[in-house]
């Protein structure tokens, strides 16, 4: 197995109003190149942080230790699947690569498409832009690349869809959208920060079901961030739990599942079977 990225001694704290805010405490985490990877935990617990951190977002008031080496040479392990392992490996082989760039390496999906779609121009041109800036392509290639790009997100009626604005769109239509937008230079990995939680479950449904259907065609790395347990477990094979800023737990999706070994852990599945008794074992998105 390959890593694409270290997080080591991730700590992180806001400076808000003359305090100190602990976001991250001492995260030590792999993503795995070509894995399918859920971070988990209620609201507060740093998983917005920790997305933010890995993209280079953060904002100027963030205070960081620790780091993270990327491994995203050319010749990496692209569509390559890597076995799954329990335990976090400490040791890395591979020398660090150098940083990733947004929208070129890492695309980004937040939960409101709006704040990454321009009310303004067309959508066609908003994605075309992102082919032209990161692949280098002429407007008429890049044109041709946001169509084939909303024809994979099966936004209906592509051709007129490059000449709409947002504002046309429905919230599953323009999270499409988004999600076109962040693949459209073939980043190695995409991270979806709560990218269907503000959609119904039905259109949720179905955003789950094209993230995992593009990252199975394109090879990327998922690092998809949720405060629903069942949601990670139907997409993700691997789960990390977050709670108060630490790591709590982490694992194969079928072993949080199945046997968790954190009482916080047992506690969000026992509040999802509260709610819905279908067994999530049989959500894990494992061979029957
Ligand atoms: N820009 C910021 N300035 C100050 N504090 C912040 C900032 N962003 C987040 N925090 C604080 O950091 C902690 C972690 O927040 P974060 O948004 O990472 O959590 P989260 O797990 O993504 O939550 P949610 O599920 O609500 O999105 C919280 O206590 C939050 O209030
Ligand atoms: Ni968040």
């Amino acid at each position: 197995m390959s890593a694409l990225a270290s997080i080591r001694d991730l700590t992180l704290t806001y400076r808000r109003d003359g305090t100190a805010v602990a976001a991250l405490k001492n995260i030590n985490l792999d993503i795995v190149a070509g894995e399918r990877l859920a971070i988990i935990g209620e609201s507060g617990s740093g998983k917005s942080t920790l997305a933010l951190a890995i993209a280079g977002l953060l904002p100027a008031s963030a205070r960081v230790e620790g780091h993270v080496d990327w491994f995203i040479n050319p010749s990496s392990t692209l569509g390559a699947k890597a076995p799954l392992v329990e335990r976090n490996p400490q040791k890395s082989f591979a020398k660090p690569s150098r940083p990733p760039l947004l929208g070129h390496d890492i695309g980004f999906v937040f939960q409101d498409p709006s704040a990454s779609l321009d009310p303004v121009m067309a959508i066609g041109k908003q994605i075309a832009e992102v082919a032209r800036t990161h692949l280098g392509l002429s407007w008429p290639q890049a044109y041709a690349k946001a169509k084939a790009l909303l024809q994979r997100v099966r936004l209906p009626d592509p051709d007129s869809a490059l000449h709409a604005f947002p504002h046309q769109l429905s919230g599953g239509q323009k999270q499409r959208v988004a999600i076109a937008a962040a693949i459209a230079a073939g980043p190695k990995l995409l991270i979806a920060d709560e990218a269907t939680s503000a959609l119904d479950t039905i259109v949720q449904a179905e955003i789950v079901a094209l993230i995992r259907q593009l990252v199975a065609e394109d090879g990327m790395t998922l690092l998809f961030i949720s405060h629903d347990i069942a949601l990670a477990a139907e997409l993700a094979e691997r789960i990390a739990v977050f709670r108060h800023g630490q790591l709590v737990e982490l694992g194969t999706t079928a072993r949080i599942v199945g046997a968790p070994t954190q009482p916080y852990t047992r506690t969000l599945l026992d509040a999802h079977i509260g709610l819905d008794a279908a067994p999530l074992l049989d959500q894990a998105g494992l061979p029957a």
